[in-house]
């Protein structure tokens, strides 16, 4: 049978659309297959390493991430359109995530439990899964890739990685910075291709125990068909669609401030960006006005990039069409930015009179757009706030101690923010969503090894020392 050819992709910068920066030989079904075979085959002796020693690789990464981050800042923001300095602060996050589970290697992997006999120990050991899959996305091609990769690696799990295609080139370099760091051979694996063809192999391979998925809700649900069945352990990050809520007690300079950069920050390529913001109606004329005059402060093309691809880019501007067609109102923004046709750049965008029946106060728009909604009193916008098949992040902006201690109780999210904008994340804390944002694994912290390991319990029998 001929063997398959490698396609070659060409990658072009976002920022400057004629400017090829690179090119990839994407990977075969073939090669892919031979990859997870080599994750299994590694898989032993990786798995039987000290996690200690693990651990110390994992630090070395971090050095390594660090000594390089100039040039892969460079590269990750040229590929995928964000700024320099958010990928630096990428980079940055990067390291700390590295070094955060390194230190796991040292923490206790199970723990000794009573029995009830004086004869019998009982203890339980967590143990890894076996070859993991990582699926990643375009929008935080080093901060995403390493909260899974880490864990699943100091755990003793190895990995066959598939990148985004549109960052193959950053997900290339971290991966022969992993070597580097020394590594040894496929314990991690990178697979450059389309998830449409390559990613289906992972999933179905025999060999994959596990798959850590972050994307959108329509691939995550693919994947739920296809390895659902299966009986793999599967960790979907999806979609979101956060709102912000101003109270009229809020510090509203505080409250428009951090609405508009969990709006506007990545070019609101994050899924945790604040997408919809529920004013009371005492403040609401105020408050918009603030929201305007921080949305004129941001500098398309110097602090805010382009968006990640010209399908980002149509995406984003068939959502605001249509919701310039379903009536909404746009106060701010709604156009590419004409001074800088040459990369796929847009105005951060700001609309009014939205309703909840419009699909703008609905779908995820994955770009710079804000959707504003005056609402009667903290009810109404905790119900609407909670009117989403989405849960990832929620903010509210409040003086009010028992009001935010109440929006901690009912707000539907994974990640709620009292004062603090609905995006960001620390790598000691569980991130995750609800409802149709996550699939309920957490990841980052110590909820990360609930995924990539699983607990045996032991008992011992016949250990009590009887004199003769
Ligand atoms: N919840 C989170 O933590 C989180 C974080 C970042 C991004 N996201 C979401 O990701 C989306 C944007 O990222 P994207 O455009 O890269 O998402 P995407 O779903 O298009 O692609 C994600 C990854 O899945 C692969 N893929 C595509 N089709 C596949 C298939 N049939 N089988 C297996 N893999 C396949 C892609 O190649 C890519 O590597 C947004 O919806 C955003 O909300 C969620
Ligand atoms: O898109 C992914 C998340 O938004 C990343 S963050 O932790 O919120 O920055």
């Amino acid at each position: 049978m001929a063997t398959e050819t490698r396609e070659i992709r060409e990658q072009y910068n976002p920022a400057n659309t004629s400017e090829c920066i690179g090119k990839i030989e994407l990977h075969t079904v073939e090669e892919t297959e031979a990859k997870i075979e080599a994750s299994g085959k590694a898989f032993g002796e990786w798995s039987r390493m000290s996690s200690v020693a693990r651990g110390e690789i994992l630090h070395k990464m971090a050095d390594l991430l660090i000594e390089h981050m100039e040039p892969l800042a460079e590269l990750a923001s040229k590929e995928m359109g964000k700024t320099v300095p958010e990928m630096i602060g990428e980079v940055k996050r990067g390291a700390s995530i590295l070094r955060y589970f390194a230190q796991e290697g040292m923490r206790a992997a199970g723990e000794v439990l009573p029995s009830v006999s004086e004869e019998k120990m009982l203890f339980t050991k967590r143990v890894p899964l076996g070859v993991v899959a990582i699926i990643t996305p375009w929008n935080f091609p080093i901060a995403i890739p390493l909260w899974k990769i880490a864990p699943a690696l100091v755990y003793g799990n190895t990995v066959v990685w598939k990148p985004s295609i549109e960052v193959a080139l950053t997900g290339q370099y971290i991966a022969d910075l992993f070597l580097k760091a020394g590594l040894p051979e496929h314990v991690l694996n990178i697979v450059q291709g389309r998830g449409s063809k390559l990613g289906t192999v992972l999933i179905k391979s025999p060999i994959v125990k596990a798959i850590s998925f972050t994307g959108s809700n329509a691939v995550g649900q693919q994947i739920l068909n296809e390895a659902g069945p299966l009986n793999k352990k599967i960790q979907l990050e999806l979609g979101g669609k956060n709102a912000a809520i101003i109270l009229a007690d809020a510090d509203l300079e505080l409250a428009a401030r951090l609405t508009i950069e969990g709006a506007m920050k990545q070019t609101g390529q994050r899924c945790t960006a604040t997408s919809r913001v529920y004013i009371e109606a005492s403040v609401y004329d105020e408050a918009v006005e603030k929201l305007i005059k921080y949305a004129k402060q941001i500098k398309v093309g110097e602090t805010m990039g382009p968006l990640a691809s010209r399908q980002q880019f149509e995406s984003v501007m068939e959502h605001i069409a249509r919701a310039k067609a379903q009536g909404a109102k746009c106060i701010f923004g709604g156009k590419p930015v004409a001074e800088l046709s040459h990369g796929y750049y847009v105005e951060p965008t700001l609309f009014v009179d939205v309703t909840h029946e419009m699909d703008l106060a609905r779908e995820e728009v994955f770009g710079p757009v804000l959707a504003i909604f005056k609402v009667a009193d903290y009810e109404e916008a905790i119900r609407l706030a909670n009117d989403s098949e989405f849960g990832l992040s929620a903010s509210i902006y409040t003086a009010n101690i028992q009001k935010a201690f109440d929006f901690i109780e009912r707000s539907e999210v994974g990640l709620v923010q009292i004062n603090d904008e609905t995006g960001g994340a620390e790598p000691q804390a569980p991130f995750g969503g609800m409802k149709n944002s996550s699939t309920g694994f957490r990841e980052q912290g110590q909820a990360a090894k609930e995924f990539f390991t699983v607990l045996k319990t032991v008992t011992i029998n016949g250990i009590r020392y009887k004199k003769s």
